[in-house]
């Protein structure tokens, strides 16, 4: 806080940030997601910006969860919903008020109620920025706009609230909170500032009737032109006959001059001397003079325009000092008036997308999902088949998930983190039921792309990872594990998966729930986990039809038989050749026979290579007086032999 000199900026150097008081910030109820978990589950996923005029911040919004619930109005509405996003919470009272508020809102006869107050949002603007230019007198014009608008959008916002259920906290807050101060700003700004003269004039003027004294400098300063134009006429009379022309003109900090044009005679400093008339500067082929007369305006009008400037500013800081007396409100406006935003924000995307409201048993651990879905693979999917999840109770705490490549494992898995995460920010979420127990933190180990950028091989990030999950997750965590143990040698891979799932299973009663999809069907085949009700087999639903294999990305009790990998990389178009060798090694292996070379494949290559060589042979014309032995042989028959033989 020294550092950055909060609040003293404009203070000298030795004076220090004064602290006043501490504040104890409990995260009592706040639910840990790591870094990894917020990228995995597309919670945020930000993009360099296409327009090479961004490269300043360089980042948008990607396809990700803050992307499609973010329908904020105002910034700070946006900047709250991040904050949000970033502190998920288990405390049911304030999760259960965001949920009141949506659920008002999605009621059919308070759509345009909801579309009215997201446009007053829309005017809220950033009246932090405003306040701390008013402390430093730095306020512009448009601030001045700006914060009468929002101020009037505030009220607009209060009046509408009160006319809302006051069982509601937020429509209770902003009818009570949005106090009588905002109307006292309001009225203020609005008799005060001239806008539209501000912005003619670019600096602060003031209306007409705030002070006489300025009304009357403004009117001679108004009907200067013609008494200039007066004045000239009498000082042409006094000057020398053959000056055709002059003009009195006003330069603010400077006074009143007598203007005239530069004659031809006119050649050295020493022509610009006229008796009576003092010399001042030469201007554009005009000679500047001051004389008697414009001495006397200087006197009887003075700085007239500075003097109007002066006067402004003082009453401009009279506002503001009035305004920042009552600025208390506009931040109470800002906290609620953001809230209101987020809350309008889910309330129309679970309109949108047929969210529901989840329900919070604190008793209850895990979590319990009827025909949830991929909020993000929902959205893109032409079909998408919603699944149900449960873990707790007599449902296990293990759930070990396998099935072929493609099946959806993955979106099974990351679409309970989400589910139980848009729960945790107290959002509507894509099930037709959600019931979230006590959940104190969500741990992923899912795949990404981010090796590169961490510099670390992709079976480390895997298991710092595993590591942090098996360090930290308590019986009252979720923890989502998508095929571990891929990125090492498979039998080493299996152990170490299911060495990670026995410590947790052997912790009983304390095993957090834990999500787990594994192609490593020797897991389940070797009965490498221990039976008992804490485990649970989960497969994906699929069907052989001929060569075809048909997902139906429903999750059930099971576990699958095959990998069905050929069928995925006949999918990914591998030549027909490669996938039947693969699968003929693969049949040899797991009956425990030899793998034998591919024979057939070698001799068809080598037919192929004497043929082209016997048509050389044939084509050759021996007649030919051109045709040279050794080059045919050298460049023709000789590299051809390691081929052939
Ligand atoms: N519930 C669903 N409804 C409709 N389509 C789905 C569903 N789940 C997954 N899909 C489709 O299947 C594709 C593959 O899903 P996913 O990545 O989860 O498979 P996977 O079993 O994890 O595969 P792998 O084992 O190769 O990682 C998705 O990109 C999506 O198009």
């Amino acid at each position: 806080m020294g550092r950055r000199r909060i609040g003293v900026e404009l203070e000298d150097y030795n004076v220090s940030v004064p602290i006043l008081g501490f504040k104890k910030f409990v995260l009592a109820h706040l639910v840990s997601i790591d870094q990894d978990t917020y990228s995995v589950l597309q919670i945020f996923k930000s993009e360099s910006h296409p327009s090479v005029y961004k490269v300043a911040s360089g980042l948008k919004e990607g396809l990700s969860l803050f992307g499609i619930l973010n329908r904020c109005r105002c910034k700070w509405g946006e900047k709250l919903l991040r904050l949000w996003f970033t502190r998920p919470t288990q405390d049911l009272g304030e999760l259960n008020s965001r949920l009141d508020v949506i659920q008002f809102f999605l009621l059919p006869q308070n759509l345009e109620m909801a579309q009215t107050l997201h446009r007053l949002l829309g005017h809220i603007k950033n009246v932090p920025l405003i306040l701390k230019r008013m402390k430093l007198s730095h306020t512009k014009v448009s601030d001045w706009q700006i914060l009468y608008k929002t101020v009037y959008s505030a009220l607009g916002l209060r009046d509408a609230c009160r006319s809302l259920p006051q069982s509601i906290q937020l429509f209770r807050d902003i009818a009570q909170e949005f106090s009588d101060d905002l109307h006292h700003i309001a009225r203020l700004i609005g008799k005060v500032v001239d806008f539209e003269g501000s912005h003619a004039a670019n600096h602060f003027t003031v209306l007409p009737n705030i002070d006489p004294e300025v009304d009357e400098k403004k009117r001679r300063l108004m009907g200067l032109p013609s008494f200039l134009t007066e004045v000239a006429w009498k000082e042409l009379d006094n000057l020398d006959s053959r000056i055709p022309s002059c003009s009195v003109i006003y330069i603010p900090l400077i006074g009143f001059l007598l203007s005239i044009p530069r004659l031809p005679f006119m050649v050295e400093a020493s022509d610009f001397e006229i008796e009576g008339l003092d010399f001042m500067f030469l201007l554009e082929g005009k000679l500047h003079y001051r004389s008697a007369q414009t001495k006397e305006l200087d006197a009887l009008l003075g700085d007239l325009h500075c003097d109007i400037r002066d006067q402004e500013t003082l009453l401009m800081y009279q506002l503001q000092c009035q305004v920042l007396a009552r600025a208390a409100v506009l931040t109470r406006v800002l906290d609620l008036a953001s809230r209101l935003d987020v809350l309008l924000a889910f309330a129309s995307a679970a309109r949108d997308y047929g969210y529901s409201r989840p329900h919070y048993s604190p008793q209850l651990l895990g979590v319990r999902i009827q025909n949830g879905r991929h909020p993000l693979m929902e959205l893109c999917a032409r079909t998408f088949v919603p699944n149900s999840a449960e873990c707790g109770g007599d449902k296990g705490r293990v759930k070990v998930i396998t099935g072929p490549n493609s099946s959806g494992k993955s979106i099974y898995l990351k679409q309970v983190g989400l589910i139980t995460f848009m729960a945790l920010v107290g959002s509507f979420v894509p099930a037709e039921e959600a019931e979230i127990g006590a959940v104190d933190a969500i741990f992923t180990r899912i795949h990404s792309c981010e090796s590169i950028s961490l510099g670390l091989s992709t079976f480390m990030i895997d298991l710092n990872q595993v590591a942090k999950a098996v360090n930290n997750a308590t019986e009252q965590s979720l923890v989502l594990i998508d095929e571990f143990g891929k990125g090492t040698n498979t039998v080493d891979g299996l152990a170490l998966l299911a060495a990670v799932l026995r410590h947790w299973l052997a912790l009983g009663p304390m095993c957090p729930h834990i999500f787990v999809t594994t192609n490593f069907l020797s897991l389940i085949q070797l009965q490498l986990l221990p039976q008992g009700p804490l485990v649970q087999y989960l497969t994906m639903e699929t069907c052989e039809d001929g060569n075809d294999l048909i997902f139906f990305y429903q999750v059930c009790e099971g576990v699958a038989n095959a990998s069905h990998a050929s069928h995925t990389a006949a999918q990914a178009r591998l030549p027909d050749k490669l996938i039947a060798r693969g699968k003929e090694v693969s049949d040899l292996i797991r009956n425990g026979k030899p793998i034998k070379p591919v024979k057939e494949l070698l001799k068809e290559k080598q037919m192929e290579n004497c043929q082209t060589l016997v048509d050389k042979f044939l084509k050759l014309d021996l007649e030919d007086p051109n045709l040279d032995l050794d080059i045919f042989m050298s460049q023709e028959v000789l590299p051809a032999a390691s081929t052939i033989l």
